[in-house]
């Protein structure tokens, strides 16, 4: 027996803001013959992802109060040590990173802590990879590191680009697996947390600094009714006019004349409404991720929303 075979399995998965991961790991969920323990960690205080992770048998845990890759490493291994403690409740664990995240410092603790390498083994660092974006993901150092430490690169979003040119990746990592995922649809998605191991040699510390000072969120939060009208409006001018610094939106809101909570988010101006599954009641929460974002005036548009 190989000594990983008494470890945990981890599996990483990375994508940059927007690319589809938390639509693969939804699909993952439904699809998997195993129990998940889910760690999800996100960029901008108030956590949306964990409610748009459909709940399943799973065990779902937060981390929002920094990205894995700089600030919040010592969270990380204090869930993984109470994990283990319950062990016999789930036989994998996937670990979805912030779209900002470079995946080799979460590796590197997992290979490098001893307590926690006694436990766990990387199974794999999958990256979920936006064609449509391409060049913008290519062009931050963030979006190299997750190609560049890939044990498998998923293709998204190939249903809406057509002069896609996958060469471009494998240049970057040859070694990597690529294939097409259209809204986390895979042939076989249960290979996916089989992958067998990751490369430790490939990891390299000199990416490994805090790479993105310069991006910033903004979290806005209120309760009561959002006039529909304006609040879509609104939306549509933010998106419209800062596209540029606007990476990623997400947001569970209510609408008036509309039952139950509605879920809201962009990539960019490619922009998604839909009915969340749960209702969160006159809760509303809208968080936005770019660079240099200018928070009062965000939050001044928000709050002229509120319906009188
Ligand atoms: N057309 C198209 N849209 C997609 C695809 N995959 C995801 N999307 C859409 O892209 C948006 C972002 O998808 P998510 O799965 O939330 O992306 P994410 O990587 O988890 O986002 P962050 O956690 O914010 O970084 C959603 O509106 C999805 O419906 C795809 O293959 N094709």
């Amino acid at each position: 027996m190989r000594t990983q075979d008494k470890k945990i399995p981890i599996t990483i998965l990375t994508g940059f803001l927007g690319a589809g991961k938390t639509s693969l790991l939804n699909k993952l969920i439904k699809s998997s013959d195993k129990k998940l323990a889910l760690i999800i960690n996100e960029f901008g205080e108030l956590g949306i992802d964990g409610e748009l992770v459909c709940e399943a048998e799973n065990q779902i845990l937060e981390l929002n109060n920094g990205c894995l890759c700089c600030t919040v490493q010592g969270d990380l291994t204090k869930i993984l040590l109470q994990l283990y403690a319950k062990k016999d409740s789930f036989e994998q664990i996937v670990i979805e990173t912030t779209g900002l995240a470079n995946p080799a410092p979460v590796a590197e603790l997992i290979y490098f802590d001893p307590l926690i390498n006694s436990k766990f083994y990387v199974d794999g660092i999958i990256t979920v990879f936006d064609t449509l974006n391409a060049e913008h993901v290519l062009s931050s150092p963030e979006g190299l590191s997750q190609i560049v430490y890939a044990d498998k690169v998923l293709l998204s979003k190939l249903d809406k680009c057509d002069n896609f040119d996958p060469s471009q990746l494998s240049e970057i990592n040859p070694l990597a697996v690529y294939e097409r995922c259209d809204h986390g649809e895979l042939v076989d998605l249960n290979a996916l947390l089989n992958l067998g191991g990751f490369n430790v040699d490939n990891l390299s510390s000199e990416i490994k600094t805090h790479l993105h000072s310069h991006m910033g969120s903004v979290s806005l939060s209120g309760e009561g009714e959002l006039n529909n009208a304006c609040f879509r409006q609104w939306i549509g001018s933010v998106l419209f006019d800062m596209s540029d610094v606007v990476y990623r939106m997400k947001g569970i809101v209510n609408l008036s004349g509309v039952e139950g909570s509605t879920i809201f988010q962009s990539v960019h101006r490619l922009f998604e409404d839909e009915k969340a599954e749960k209702d969160y009641g006159n809760e509303n929460r809208v968080v936005f991720i770019g660079e240099g974002l200018n928070e009062d005036v965000l939050k001044k548009g928000f709050f002229t929303c509120f319906k009188e």
